[in-house]
């Protein structure tokens, strides 16, 4: 890259390092901190992501690359745009002995880097279960719907114990494409279209979920997170992946390659289905047009492809205040208390407690039927 050197496609000056996987866009690697920075931003403001000055808000933090790219990037940027927002770091321990240990050091050293409160809420001290012991009893087979159920709770759980009411986690764009594939493999579509929203409020907690990288690749996370010599762990989970998931992965990994934008091209067809999911669906062509790289060269004009406007999510107050609409428009779920933990729900009696109650009763393997799988984090 001598003298046929490839300039920067924004900043016309350095050399091109990077080629962009969401639209092959060839930059350098400063315009690339800056672009994958601005496209959080606008996912944030085009999502009025944090619409209250002052708020506490947890990141979900497991030390992996997506939740510390996301801790490093709105740290940033709530320096650099005044979010006027308190970052605290909340993780989970599911007690995976050479996994989960060794990814919360790290996140104790991010808590001290990006100056941030951490909290630890472990699954042992919640249900008395820990990932290691329920492995133990189920096997590998279908762990991930214990470990899918009890995160989510304990997410809220942790934020409750510290009075906060919004969590963001790190799901990236190819996260999202993979359950949307998942979702309509299995002709979920319900659960399709909530998947792919930036921000939701779900019929069992008062919670708001936000997902700040929905539209970043996770290529592009991992560059980031090496050019900004972030500190994270890189070690999968020990215990098998999700079956299904795999599979969409592999998918999604097939299409990729043929079509880059793939991965977009199917968070954006999910976020079509939620709007569409009361009347016929309908996927116009039309749609993918918006997939075209944007901008004329300069930082200012690059926008987050296939970013939309959405409402701000009103969240509830009370447990009674949620009538949950579904959006298949089925059923309605308000919300009461777990008849057994005493935490909010939407059933009499929680899905960890059922998972709880039927690992401390039996010795056969426990059938479970909830979609755990659907990266409820
Ligand atoms: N143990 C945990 N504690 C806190 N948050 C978690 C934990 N596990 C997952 N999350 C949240 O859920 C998001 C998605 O988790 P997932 O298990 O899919 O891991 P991932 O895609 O490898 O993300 P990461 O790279 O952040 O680990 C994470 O980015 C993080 O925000």
């Amino acid at each position: 890259m001598t003298n046929n050197m490839h300039r920067c496609a924004v900043c016309q000056t350095n050399r091109a390092q990077v080629i962009r996987p969401k639209n092959g866009q060839k930059i350098c690697k400063s315009c690339f901190l800056e672009v994958f920075e601005l496209e959080v931003h606008t996912t944030i403001v085009e999502n009025n992501i944090f619409p209250t000055r002052g708020e506490r808000v947890a990141i979900g933090a497991s030390g992996g690359k997506d939740s510390t790219v996301l801790a490093a990037t709105l740290k940033t940027l709530n320096e650099r745009y005044d979010y006027g927002v308190e970052f605290v770091l909340l993780s989970i321990d599911e007690g995976i002995h050479g996994y989960r240990d060794d990814s919360l050091e790290t996140v104790k050293r991010n808590a001290i880097q990006y100056e941030m409160e951490l909290c630890i809420v472990g699954y042992d001290s919640l249900y008395g279960w820990t990932m290691d012991k329920v492995v133990e009893k189920v096997g590998r087979k279908g762990n991930c719907t214990y470990c899918g159920v009890f995160r989510r709770q304990a997410l809220d759980r942790g934020a409750k114990q510290l009075n906060i009411s919004h969590i963001l986690t790190g799901h990236n764009a190819d996260d999202i494409a993979e359950t949307v594939l998942m979702n309509f493999l299995r002709g979920d579509l319900p659960r399709l279209g909530r998947c792919a929203e930036v921000m939701t409020a779900s019929p069992t907690s008062t919670m708001r979920r936000s997902k700040p990288l929905k539209y970043a690749y996770e290529k592009e996370i991992v560059l980031y997170a090496h050019y900004r010599e972030l500190d994270y762990f890189s070690t999968e989970c020990v215990y098998s992946p999700e079956a299904f998931r795999g599979n969409a992965r592999s998918l999604l990994k097939e299409l990729e390659k043929i079509r880059p934008s793939s991965v977009l091209d199917i968070v954006r067809s999910g976020e079509q289905l939620v709007h569409d999911t009361t009347g016929p669906i309908r996927l116009s062509c039309e749609e993918t047009k918006d997939l075209r790289p944007v901008g004329s060269g300069q930082i200012g004009d690059i926008r987050p492809m296939g970013v939309k406007r959405h409402s701000p999510v009103t969240v509830p107050q009370t447990a009674q205040e949620i009538p949950h609409q579904p959006a298949d428009g089925s059923r309605v779920q308000a919300i009461g208390v777990c008849g057994k933990c005493g935490y909010m729900s939407s059933q009499p009696i929680c899905k960890a407690c059922v998972l709880v109650e039927s690992l401390n009763r039996s010795n056969a393997p426990v059938e479970v039927s909830f979609a755990g799988d659907q990266a409820l984090h």
